[in-house]
């Protein structure tokens, strides 16, 4: 009886999220703070010599304790409605625009200056790879994009770039144009409506329809419940046992592959042809062609497409509905733009690069909502970075947000503003869609979307969001409000 209380009470802790999630953490901690031991006692002396005569060069910041560093404070951030940022923010203000942390048995270093982001994320720095985390590529696949080899990424990148023309960007228009003006539909139907529940629901199905032509609803929906399952065990504990988070990720992403690979068969065999990413890919296919893609590596990038475009952009039209609420005068003088340039509908792209002030406002939104709050890389050597010493295999962070909220970059930064984009912001300094080799490859299709979603909203309704709860999701990969956004709308007309 003992016995099974015991176990029942094993097991209980052990499910329990956070419970769990701390558990590992500590185990994960020691036993890589044990194998790092155990790898550098040769070095041990030299080590210790060099760190004592440059130790003030490093940049400030706390160790935290001994083995977990501040691991704890940086989860219970994650785990607190103001988002997992807040840990970087208190200690930005506390040591300055770079400082370390020890997180997870590392070392993290976050930066935020315009000169730094040059030197990590401009000409494809060599010497400092893009780092991401191994259950992210054991979920995308390991020919994901986000996780391959500088040389490696190089190829599909290019491969995967060819995808965004402007052929294939002028019917993506049209596209989400529809499925906008369905939404606003509803909308007006509905009168109290999530702006997140709907933001998810077309910028998944434009971003299937661009890449495999989907039109089914039930394989549609099928498809959005393994994605989001794949996106949640993003960040979970590899733990491959029946009912973790994990595991249901990588079932989720075994069903997404069988999807992939009849699609596949189906376009080779003729039964289906269409005019999307997936034929584009499969045309691709010649094995005497030094470009030819793999079957893995194209559904591992389809993957990596929806997940990396999915959530982001309905994060960020969801906050670009809530900044305008705030600012009444912003949406007067876009509808005024609208009407005055007498835009058509159906809308196309040349429209909407004529919507100046709208293209404004789009900026604005992604500066102060910032969706990618950092973007970490690895030191590969020792190295000098912003006056600072940095050593070998230590994470750099280059923290957006941070630049984003700078008032010596950005005048007035908590100000929504959108004709601060009057000019081009400087070089370094706008970073919603990363700079350099590793640049967002989706950022044409996310800024027209979300362009098609402002016209269509401006021009249907206006709106009242109803809960001004400003709290984030828990444990959400990406800033987003715990409420989703309630709005109550009021149709025009
Ligand atoms: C508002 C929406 C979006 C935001 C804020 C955003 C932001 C970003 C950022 C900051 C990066 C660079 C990360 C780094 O340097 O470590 C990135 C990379 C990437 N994004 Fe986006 N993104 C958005 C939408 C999209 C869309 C719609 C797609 C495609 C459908 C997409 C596909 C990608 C891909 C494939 C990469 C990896 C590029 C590479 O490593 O070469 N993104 N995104």
């Amino acid at each position: 009886m003992m016995m099974m209380m015991f176990l029942h009470f094993s097991l209980q802790f052990l499910l329990h999220p956070l419970l769990h999630f701390l558990f590992i953490t500590l185990i994960t901690c020691l036993a890589l703070k044990i194998l790092k031991s155990l790898t550098t006692t040769t070095t041990t002396t030299t080590t210790t010599i060099h760190r004592s005569r440059v130790i003030s060069n490093y940049p400030p910041g706390s160790d935290g304790f001994p083995l977990i560093g501040e691991t704890l404070a940086f989860i219970a951030a994650h785990n607190s409605s103001k988002g997992f940022y807040d840990f970087v923010r208190t200690r930005h203000l506390r040591y300055g625009n770079c400082f370390k942390t020890n997180l997870f048995g590392g070392t993290h270093v976050f930066v935020s200056s315009v000169e730094v982001a040059k030197a990590l994320l401009g000409s494809e720095s060599v010497d400092f790879p893009k780092r991401y985390i191994k259950t992210v590529a054991t979920l995308l696949g390991e020919e994901s994009l986000l996780c391959s080899s500088h040389e490696h990424h190089k190829f599909l990148r290019r491969q995967i770039a060819s995808l965004f023309t402007l052929d294939h960007l002028s019917s993506s228009v049209r596209m989400f144009d529809e499925l906008t003006v369905e939404t606003m539909r509803v909308w007006k139907e509905k009168r109290c409506v999530i702006v997140l529940d709907y933001a998810l629901k077309i910028t998944f199905n434009a971003i299937c329809k661009m890449l495999l032509s989907l039109e089914d609803d039930n394989e549609m929906e099928a498809l959005r419940n393994d994605v989001s399952e794949v996106t949640e065990a993003l960040l979970a504990f590899p733990l491959r046992f029946p009912g973790t988070r994990f595991n249901r990720g990588l079932k989720a992403r075994e069903r997404i592959m069988d999807t992939l690979r009849e699609k596949m068969a189906m376009r080779r065999n003729g039964v289906e042809c269409k005019n999307d990413f997936l034929e584009h890919l499969l045309a691709k296919d010649n094995p005497d062609s030094a470009e030819s893609l793999t079957d893995q590596q194209i559904s591992d990038n389809i993957l990596t497409l929806i997940i990396a475009g999915q959530v982001t952009t309905a994060s960020a039209i969801t906050w670009m509905v809530k900044y305008l609420d705030e600012n009444k005068e912003v949406q007067d003088k876009l509808r005024l733009e609208i009407a005055l340039k007498n835009s058509d509908t159906p809308l196309r792209l040349e429209t909407l690069n004529d919507m100046h002030y709208a293209s404004k406002i789009v900026k604005e939104s992604l500066r102060m909502a910032t969706v990618v709050s950092w973007f970490p890389r690895v030191a590969l050597k020792d190295c000098q970075l912003g006056g600072f010493q940095i050593r070998k295999d230590w994470i750099v962070n280059v923290n957006a947000r941070s630049a984003h909220y700078d008032s010596t970059i950005y005048d007035e930064p908590m100000k929504f503003d959108p004709s601060r984009f009057d000019e081009d912001p400087k070089p370094y300094s706008f970073l919603a869609f990363g700079a350099g080799g590793r640049t967002c490859l989706g950022m044409n299709l996310a800024k027209e979307m979300m362009l098609v979603f402002l016209h269509h909203l401006v021009t249907t309704c206006r709106w009242e969001v109803t809960d001004a709860d400003p709290s984030l999701e828990k444990w959400a990969m990406f800033p987003r409000l715990r409420s989703g956004c309630p709005i109550r709308v009021i149709p025009i007309n």
